[in-house]
């Protein structure tokens, strides 16, 4: 079966800045793997060259999407890249503060909605019923991420750990076949932490969701994860099962000097 994402060589310049350095990797449907290495590894970057936010220099990137056929995504904008099956979070958090924890999430479900301008201001009832069961999906996604009780709560009134699970509730509104996430346990204390670990397992289990995350957080990574890649300095330099990569040297080098996790 092909992976549902193939990345090769994927290079990315920051004028003089080789931020990615012909970087491989590929996800298999219904993976979770993460995407480790030290502040500056080229992580994010990598990230938004995927989602459409950077445009690469070099390399390609194709999705296969369950049942669908392959599509080479370099250089297609974001919003395009989202109707094409691929969401994901951000290290600093993108929520629209003053708007509610519903409406956020409804936004994220307008991908996927057939109404247009002329709906919106007659309002037939096919559009009613849209909108119906738009609000009722995104609550389930809500019910599911454990924010149901705050539906009409401001998403900036949330604590930092339930913001967190608020973006993941919306890029899933847009439902995709991979899920980003990038530093979801930022900021989380131990519980949520523990709690996210077990939302992202049910994500994959019953949602058939793929799950690729950038993670600090070593204990989380090293328990969820199937396979690890570790950059370093824009290059992969490891890719392997959880045990695979605690041993591996040059994973030990590249996190000399940073405080590791791996053995918590
Ligand atoms: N828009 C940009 N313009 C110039 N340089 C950039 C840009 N974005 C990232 N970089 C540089 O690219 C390199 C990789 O940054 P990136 O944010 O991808 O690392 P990271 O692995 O995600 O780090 P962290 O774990 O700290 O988030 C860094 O040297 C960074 O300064």
């Amino acid at each position: 079966m092909e992976p549902i994402l193939q990345v090769h060589n994927l290079t990315m310049d920051f004028g003089g800045l080789r931020a990615l350095n012909r970087v491989k990797l590929d996800i298999r449907e219904g993976e979770i793997v993460a995407l480790i290495g030290p502040n500056g590894a080229g992580k994010t970057t990598f990230f938004n060259c995927i989602t459409g936010i950077y445009k690469p220099t070099g390399g390609d990137i194709t999705i296969t999407p369950p049942g669908k056929n392959s599509l080479r995504i370099n250089g297609m904008k974001a919003n395009r890249v989202t109707e094409k099956g691929l969401a994901r979070t951000f290290q600093n958090i993108r929520l629209f503060p003053n708007m509610t924890v519903l409406e956020n999430v409804l936004i994220g479900r307008h991908v996927r909605t057939r109404s247009g301008i002329l709906g919106a201001i007659f309002r037939p009832p096919s559009v009613k019923k849209e909108e119906r069961e738009t609000a009722e999906h995104c609550y389930e996604l809500l019910r599911k991420v454990n924010l149901a009780p705050q539906v009409n709560e401001l998403a900036k009134n949330l604590s930092y750990g339930a913001q967190r699970r608020l973006e993941i509730a919306r890029a899933m509104a847009t439902d995709p076949f991979l899920l980003l996430l990038d530093e979801p346990a930022a900021g989380m204390n131990a519980m949520e932490t523990l709690e996210l670990d077990q939302l992202i397992r049910r994500i994959r289990e019953e949602d058939r969701i793929s799950i690729l995350l950038i993670e600090h957080d070593m204990k989380l990574v090293m328990n969820i994860s199937e396979r690890i890649f570790v950059m370093d300095y824009g290059s992969k330099i490891a890719e392997g099962s959880p045990m695979e990569i605690k041993q591996n040297p040059l994973v030990i080098k590249a996190y000399l000097g940073e405080e590791t996790h791996a053995d918590d």
